[in-house]
């Protein structure tokens, strides 16, 4: 039975390139290694839905909190069977972004904090209603907020097929994201957490099998 890690943290904060290059890693290492991305795009239609919605399309759709964490709610439900068999099939399942990520920015959209009933909402559908399983590991991409937001900024400028989104473009929004991820990191939200920055992989991955 592998290892669950899920990876979180801001819009730019660096996610894609740390998975990557701890998938690298590990399976230089000679390590099983699977990874998926939420939202799963071009394989979800709800994870579909959900993009549209951010970049404007489905009418009012995005000015609801609960639809939107249910859109994306709704393609992990659809991943449950994937990350099982992958998690019997590897020694580790790396996961870019998962369900703290809704309930991150949900809370934060409804200016709650991790305490609050977003939170709670979120934790019975997913981990209750849904039965996804739930990560032996958190890593917290934390680096500061300013620089995950110049770092999408950046990636959209140079990348037409990557517009900004609602939530990347609201730096008041990516603050309080911040500071619920935080306390959800302090908290240790449904398993151990633990926070880095602008780490080497390689350290990481040290750190990850020795703490
Ligand atoms: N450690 C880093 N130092 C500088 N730039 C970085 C670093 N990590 C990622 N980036 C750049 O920041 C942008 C966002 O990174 P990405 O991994 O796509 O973030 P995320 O998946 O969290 O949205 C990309 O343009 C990437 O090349
Ligand atoms: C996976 C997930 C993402 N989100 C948010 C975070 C991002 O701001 C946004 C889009 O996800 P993101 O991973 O940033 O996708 P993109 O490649 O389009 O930048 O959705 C949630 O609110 N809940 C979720 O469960």
């Amino acid at each position: 039975m592998g290892q669950l890690i899920a990876v979180e943290g801001l819009d730019g904060a660096g996610k894609n390139t740390l998975v990557t290059a701890l998938v690298d890693h590990w399976r230089r290492n000679g390590m099983r290694v699977w990874t998926v991305t939420f939202p799963r795009y071009g394989r979800s239609v709800t994870a579909d839905l959900a993009s549209e919605a951010l970049h404007g399309r489905h009418g009012d759709l995005r000015d609801s909190v609960y639809a939107m964490a249910l859109l994306f709610a709704l393609d992990r439900a659809d991943a449950v069977d994937e990350i099982r068999e992958a998690l019997a099939a590897n020694d580790i399942v790396l996961l870019d972004r998962y369900v703290a990520s809704n309930a991150a920015y949900s809370a934060a959209r409804l200016g709650q904090d991790a305490g609050g009933e977003m939170v709670r909402w979120v934790t019975e559908l997913e981990y209750g209603r849904f039965g996804l399983p739930v990560p032996d590991r958190h890593v917290l991409l934390g680096v500061p907020a300013e620089v995950a937001m110049q770092r999408a900024a950046g990636r959209a400028a140079r990348d037409a097929t990557r517009p900004q989104d609602l939530y990347e473009s609201d730096q008041d929004l990516q603050f309080r994201v911040d500071a619920v991820y935080r306390q959800l990191a302090q908290t240790n939200w449904m398993s151990q957490w633990m926070s880095t920055g602008d780490e080497e992989a390689a350290e990481l991955a040290v750190r990850l099998s020795s703490e």
